[in-house]
């Protein structure tokens, strides 16, 4: 009976529709259990509620009250559902609702939304424009906030600032977010503009120092990061759920002591722990989830239709029979088999790669023969990017060899394209996804070119560059923005320093910051160098409408953007300019 007690001090019981409007009077945030008169209030969570009462020691703006849905016109949605009901109401505005006794989830929310009361009653923050939600019947709804809550609540943003960037502080800040049991979902490395900043950073915005913190925002590359509790990291205790037969019956004080712990230690919100690893003031975190979605949209506008989708790389080849017969034929059905090609070479292979490559044939009695039609000439090495990939491709090609092909799959392409010269499936594929990236890495070894995009170009442009980069299979893995001074313009530019119009280039480097990038993929050099196109915008308009140049080009001298000519001038000017991308490893 002393849980009873407890109980009954720690929420207000509201049964009737004027205590629920009273309540909605109450200052800061009111946590609402909605319970069924036939199953009473949630027990599971009340052991929670008790904890985070001590806890945040904040009864003038944190309330727990559990109200019956049979008894309130506004809560008629609820009525007859065996599934318990959180709703969050602010300022007596209902801003966000869980289903189900999700102990993580609740306990997240209540913290968030404590932390920002605490912040605008300091004044830190200015209180966000909430929607107040929309009661749906829980069995019907599979939309909405509800929805919104259990899928995307568990997201943050993490923006790690230029200055950290800059001093390969990035690199230890994302190791401890994952080894702290968080999970980076996606990545992107951007220069913020500063309408951006002025829209993220708008509650200290009328700080005295708002200008330089502007400035130094946008001095250079920021990563922004979303990021996830790992899965496996819930907590499995999520209480009794109350079962209307039987009497609810509460933990005991041992249950009660390490569940809630567990709780409390494995939901630490990011926020907290980049606080006490010191590393907020290199770091912002967002975990207000209207902002959180609005920087997703803006950042990953294909996060969600990605979350879903399982894309895979895999090394497929071509051996040199097939290749130099139907080449063509093979790359059509990859296309449209929705595989993506993000990279192909022809190779002739050495004896000891044909023997890796065809391990699985080393026990045949044409061994011999394979290893020496496989180095005979060039086979098409491809990097291919699909929607469960591995499975797709392995499904498509077929057997290793042409008579199980017959037998088990007749309709794949090891039958299709069979060749009198082996008994083998002419078409080759990575084995597992590991085995993957280590072929990926040895036979499409990745480059670092030097981009440059020159002061003229607007900050629009620069996200159409950006685009440009990731969709040609770039990654920028590092970026800054530099008012070049005259010894820097004479590093990137020493090859044309005798040249009449050298000074016009320094000139046009004066007129503001440029932004340099190291661009990382195979073959990068020729590479990028196709994708700026010819160096005068017009003859690049005529011989390569897509480029670069032809698109955001002025004139040949304002031709916005520069890459390094050579694989040797891209590693001196890289490490002329930057810092290595990884100091301890030097
Ligand atoms: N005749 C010219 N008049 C003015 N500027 C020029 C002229 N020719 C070249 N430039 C400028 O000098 C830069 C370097 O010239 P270079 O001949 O090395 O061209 P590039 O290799 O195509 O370009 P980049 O080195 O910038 O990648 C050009 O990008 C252009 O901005």
């Amino acid at each position: 009976m002393a849980g009873k007690k407890r109980e009954i001090q720690l929420q207000a019981v509201i049964n009737n529709q004027s205590l629920w409007d009273e309540m909605l009077q109450n200052k800061g945030l009111t946590v609402i259990d909605v319970y069924q008169a036939w199953c009473g209030p949630c027990k599971a969570m009340q052991t929670l509620f008790r904890k985070l009462k001590n806890d945040l020691n904040e009864d003038e703006i944190l309330h727990f009250v559990v109200a019956e849905a049979d008894s309130i016109v506004t809560l008629q949605p609820f009525r007859d559902k065996c599934e318990p009901v959180f709703l969050f109401s602010v300022n007596g505005k209902i801003i966000a609702k869980i289903n189900g006794a999700n102990a993580p989830l609740v306990n997240k929310k209540i913290i968030n939304l404590i932390n920002e009361e605490r912040k605008i009653a300091a004044g830190e923050m200015v209180r966000p424009q909430y929607h107040e939600i929309a009661f749906v019947d829980s069995d019907t709804e599979n939309v909405g906030e509800a929805s919104h809550e259990n899928n995307d609540q568990l997201y943050s943003i993490a923006i790690i600032k230029p200055e950290a960037v800059r001093t390969g502080k990035n690199i230890e800040i994302k190791e401890k977010i994952i080894n702290a049991g968080f999970v980076i979902e996606a990545e992107a490395k951007r220069v913020l503009t500063e309408e951006q900043v002025k829209d993220f950073y708008s509650e200290i915005a009328d700080q005295p120092d708002f200008e330089d913190f502007l400035s130094l925002m946008t001095s250079g590359l920021s990563y922004i990061l979303v990021i996830s509790q790992r899965d496996e990291q819930e907590p499995s205790w999520e209480g009794p759920v109350p079962n209307p037969d039987t009497e609810p019956k509460e933990p005991s004080e041992d249950q009660y002591e390490t569940a809630t712990t567990t709780v409390m230690k494995k939901r630490d919100s990011l926020q907290e722990y980049m606080e006490r690893q010191h590393l907020s003031e290199f770091c912002d975190i967002e975990e207000n989830i209207v902002n959180v979605n609005k920087l997703i949209d803006i950042f990953f506008p294909d996060f969600r239709s990605m979350k879903n989708v399982k894309l895979e790389r895999i090394m497929a080849l071509l051996r040199p029979d097939l290749f130099q017969g139907k080449k063509e034929d093979v790359l059509n059905i990859i296309q449209d088999e929705g595989f993506k090609i993000l990279m192909q070479r022809q190779i002739v292979l050495t004896k000891e790669e044909a023997q890796t490559l065809c391990k699985e044939y080393e026990n045949k009695d044409y061994f011999e023969n394979l290893i020496e039609n496989m180095t005979s000439g060039p086979s098409l090495a491809l990097v291919l990017l699909r929607d469960n990939g591995l499975q797709h491709w392995k499904e498509l090609i077929g057997p290793n060899t042409v008579e199980e092909a017959k037998e088990y799959l007749p309709e794949s392409l090891c039958v299709h394209f069979a060749m009198e010269s082996l008994p083998i499936n002419q078409l080759y594929g990575s084995v597992s996804l590991e085995a993957a990236e280590k072929e990926i890495e040895y036979f499409f070894p990745p480059q670092k070119v030097l981009g440059l995009i020159k002061p003229h170009v607007t900050h629009e442009q620069r996200e159409e560059i950006f685009k440009l980069i990731k969709e040609n299979g770039f990654e920028i893995t590092q970026m800054k923005e530099m008012l070049l001074n005259e010894e820097q313009a004479g590093k990137i530019y020493f090859k044309i320093k005798q040249k009449h119009f050298y000074k016009n280039i320094l000139e046009m480097l004066s007129e503001g910051p440029s932004l340099v990038m190291v661009l990382t993929k195979w073959n990068a050099v020729s590479d990028w160098r196709r994708l700026m196109g010819p160096t005068d915008p017009e003859e690049a308009k005529l011989l390569s409408p897509d480029s670069i140049r032809a698109r955001f080009g002025q004139s040949t001298l304002k031709n916005a953007v520069h890459g390094s000519s050579n694989l040797y001038e891209a590693t001196e000017v890289i490490n002329e300019l930057f810092v290595p991308e990884n100091p301890e490893e030097n």
